[in-house]
């Protein structure tokens, strides 16, 4: 595997706009040049595969995956709490992964970013997207009992120094600025 130039790492409550920042510097920056890795992507894949379940049906939302989504929430967390690496090490993983820049775009927990200082120091540029609550809820956010109120979501709301923050409040200008400004960070590791 050849080592990134750039890993930006996400972070966010929901609906703040992380999937969008994601893209809006994928595009700036050229597919060829960058890949988006989900965190969240492989844990549904590698629950299938272990329990030799049909991936497919568990993605959809079916009695099929209610019937498993307490057992996969448990043994996402048995699996994190043996080695807290698994599923960042497995999401970063495969196609893209050659790609100079990789964008994390959903880390939820301190494990997460330890890993990517731990393994990727000089290329790593942590970002925190941040977007006022009523932005958030015309965005579609709702508040969820177990699920906003607990360590995937709230983790990384405070005691973190990130690189950069993004207010994404629907400011068109101010967006752009904060943008450019991560680019400029992401093409400075290029240059390197
Ligand atoms: N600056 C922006 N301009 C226009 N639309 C935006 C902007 N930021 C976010 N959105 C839109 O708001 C919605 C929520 O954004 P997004 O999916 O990026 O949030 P998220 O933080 O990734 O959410 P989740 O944590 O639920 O996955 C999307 O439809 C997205 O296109």
């Amino acid at each position: 595997m050849t080592a990134p130039a750039a890993v930006i790492v996400l972070s966010g409550k929901r609906k703040s706009g992380k999937d969008y920042v994601a893209s809006v510097v994928q595009n700036r920056l050229g597919a060829d040049m960058c890949c988006i890795f989900r965190l969240s992507g492989p844990l549904k894949y590698q629950y299938a595969k272990e329990h030799n379940l049909d991936f497919d049906r568990l993605l959809d939302a079916s009695e099929y995956k209610e019937k498993y989504r307490m057992d996969m929430i448990r043994w996402g967390e048995e699996r994190r709490t043996e080695d807290p690496s698994f599923f960042c090490r497995l999401a970063t993983q495969g196609e893209g992964s050659d790609r100079p820049v990789w964008i994390v775009s959903d880390a939820r927990r301190l494990s997460d970013l330890q890993y990517f200082h731990s393994n990727f120091r000089k290329q790593v540029i942590t970002v925190r997207v941040t977007a006022d609550e009523d932005v958030r809820k015309a965005r579609g956010y709702v508040f969820t009992k177990g699920v906003d109120d607990v360590e995937s979501e709230c983790g990384l709301d405070i005691g973190v120094e990130w690189d950069v923050v993004i207010t994404n409040n629907n400011e068109a200008r101010k967006f752009e600025e904060q943008i450019t400004y991560l680019v400029n960070q992401v093409q400075a590791r290029l240059r390197n």
